[in-house]
């Protein structure tokens, strides 16, 4: 695989994106070539006509007015030419390119659900978002450059450098001196402008990831006054930016004036050279003006060509950041089919899982969490997981769903050890309710919904999960837009749309990561109801820190320090006044 942040490899990766068919790649580089034909063949009749108007007025014949009108007409004809083909020939790759970008940004998005969590754990957000937006849209710059322009302005070259030694090989050896200063001039200026380009983006991405997280902690850095360190933040960031932004123009910004000096300095000798030839009799006005029109054409292909170095150059600096993304590793065997609910095509309800947890140990990094960990949460019913603050109670659940696999030991759904069934097929039936409830923005329906319910399924969720008056209450019912910013619905209220959410969905496994923590008694016992009619019908795992909520449940595993040390109903450990007996004051 080559190196995402090679010169060469974004590039020809890049291309390698592209979605063009046969037929508009070829009529794309015809109007191309045609079109650079016409602009060469423009100055040639432009010579022409200047040599039939000397030859008519200093010649005793007289002024040949058709020839002159019929090389009018034909070069007016080949100009409108060149406009039509250009045009023609942008629209075409115009639309070729974005339809090759759209695909592109689909594969991202696809990307986005396929990679592990440990991606987004160790990505800067911002970085990421800038990788799936503006660094696609930029890394699409390169492709008009190298595919048409770079092609055709080497055209332009070979073609004007072979008529202007048939002209005169003097003045060609002149205009083409030029060349080799511009070029070097060019990649000079480009190669300086490579890193200062490289730490625009990676700022910019950074600016991005900073506003971000101050919009989503907004009222959290009011709330304790902490705008001022938020502020600090963005002030560095915003100079280096800036810094970046103003290094990198101005390198870049060198470019024109240098080429344009060059430019004047080869404008000025072919000048004096041609004019000294016209007198001397070697050479025809109209082949001095061919020629000095023929090297600023020279000079000015030399000079699009090295503005397209920067250009490439920071095109390659993004296509590389989305290939990076592109090629990461994908969470193991996540393409299956994903069906959300437990319910078979014939409607039947399939019996809940058993879930066997034996010996699981796992590390994050170096440090082992889990410790050898084994319980079982028996088909249909509900198993709490008690133990203080990091005793590795979320980490069982991030086990359960496949996030992480364990280091050693085997987590079993119904005898299939979930390795070998792949994150999909274990997810599948799964349903989460965090602290945090998190809506997408869009309406209440499809909030609930959430792509897979039908209308019974839905009235059902809102009767079950208590939502009912509350829907009832907001300005377009159902209907109402809500977010996870939304001010419509408070905190608990969000959390009771999570839970009519999974109500529709009919889980077969249910996990709860202190899913009632942040609700007020009212609230807490509202999603308790909802989620008791849920109860024979899953598996449910319940991590929570309430002594209360732990005690309705079937079974009690209490972890500490990433070891069980306890397991049994609510009135065996009472009774063993151990751990679990302390923690509810018992003993
Ligand atoms: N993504 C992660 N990367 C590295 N270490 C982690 C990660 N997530 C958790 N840990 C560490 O693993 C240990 C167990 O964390 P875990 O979140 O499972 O505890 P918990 O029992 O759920 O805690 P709490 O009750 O506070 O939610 C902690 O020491 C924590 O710092």
């Amino acid at each position: 695989m080559a190196d995402g942040t090679s010169p060469q490899g974004p590039l020809r990766w890049m291309l390698g994106q592209l979605r063009f068919s046969r037929r508009r790649a070829l009529a794309v580089s015809a109007l191309a070539i045609a079109a650079a034909v016409g602009s060469v063949v423009g100055p040639l009749l432009f010579g022409a006509i200047t040599n039939v108007i000397v030859e008519g007025t200093t010649g005793t014949s007289g002024l040949d007015w058709s020839r002159l009108g019929q090389l009018l007409v034909i070069q007016a004809a080949i100009y409108v030419a060149v406009a039509g083909f250009t045009g023609l020939q942008g629209q075409l790759l115009t639309v070729g390119v974005q339809r090759s970008i759209a695909h592109l940004r689909e594969r991202i998005e696809d990307k986005v659900h396929r990679l592990p969590l440990r991606y987004f754990e160790t990505t800067q957000r911002g970085a990421l978002v800038s990788k799936l937006t503006a660094h696609t849209d930029n890394a699409a710059t390169v492709i008009a450059p190298v595919l048409i322009t770079v092609p055709t302005n080497l055209l332009t070259l070979v073609v004007v450098t072979a008529v202007l030694f048939l002209i005169s090989p003097l003045l060609a050896m002149v205009a083409l001196a030029a060349a080799p200063v511009s070029a070097f001039v060019s990649t000079m200026v480009a190669r300086r402008a490579r890193p200062l380009l490289e730490d625009r983006w990676t700022t910019t991405a950074a600016l991005a990831g900073h506003v971000e997280e101050e919009l989503s902690t907004r009222r959290m850095l009011q709330a304790n006054g902490a705008e001022q360190v938020a502020l600090q933040r963005f002030d560095v960031l915003n100079d280096r930016l800036f810094d970046s932004t103003r290094s990198s123009q101005w390198v870049a910004g060198t470019l024109g004036p240098l080429l344009t000096a060059i430019n004047a300095v080869v404008f000025v000798i072919l000048a004096v050279f041609g004019g000294m030839m016209v007198v001397d009799g070697r050479l025809s006005l109209g082949a001095a003006q061919v020629a000095v029109l023929f090297s600023q054409q020279l000079i000015s292909a030399v000079r699009s060509l090295a503005g397209f170095v920067q250009k490439i150059q920071s095109g390659m600096v993004s296509a590389g950041k989305v290939r990076e993304v592109l090629e990461e590793a994908d969470e193991e065997d996540s393409g299956r089919e994903f069906a959300a609910s437990g319910v078979e095509s014939g409607g039947r309800h399939r019996r809940p899982p058993e879930i066997v947890f034996t010996d699981v140990s796992f590390a994050y990094q170096d440090a082992e969490v889990l410790h050898s960990v084994s319980f079982t949460i028996p088909s249909g019913t509900t198993t709490a997981v008690v133990g203080s603050t990091g005793a590795g109670k979320t980490t069982l659940t991030n086990l359960l769903q496949a996030f992480y696999r364990p280091t050693s030991g085997s987590i079993a759904i119904d005898g299939e050890d979930i390795a070998a069934l792949g994150a999909r097929e274990v997810r599948t039936g799964m349903a989460v309710v965090t602290q945090d409830p998190w809506l997408f923005t869009g309406a209440v329906r499809d909030n609930i919904a959430y792509g897979n319910a039908d209308e019974e399924a839905i009235r059902r969720a809102l009767r079950d999960g208590h939502l009912e008056q509350i829907v009832a209450a907001l300005p377009q019912g159902i209907d109402t837009v809500v977010g996870q910013e939304s001010e419509n619905l408070s905190t608990g209220e969000k959390q009771l749309v999570a839970v009519a959410r999974v109500i529709a969905a009919s889980p077969r496994i249910l996990i709860l990561d202190e899913a009632t923590s942040a609700a007020d008694p009212r609230t807490e016992l509202l999603i308790q109801r909802a989620l008791n009619r849920l109860r024979r019908s899953t598996t449910t795992l319940v991590i929570t820190h309430r002594m209360a909520t732990a005690a309705l449940a079937d079974q009690i595993v209490v972890l500490e320090d990433g070891r069980v040390v306890e397991c049994g109903t609510h009135t065996e450990l009472l009774a063993a006044g151990g751990t679990y007996a302390r923690r509810c004051g018992v003993v």
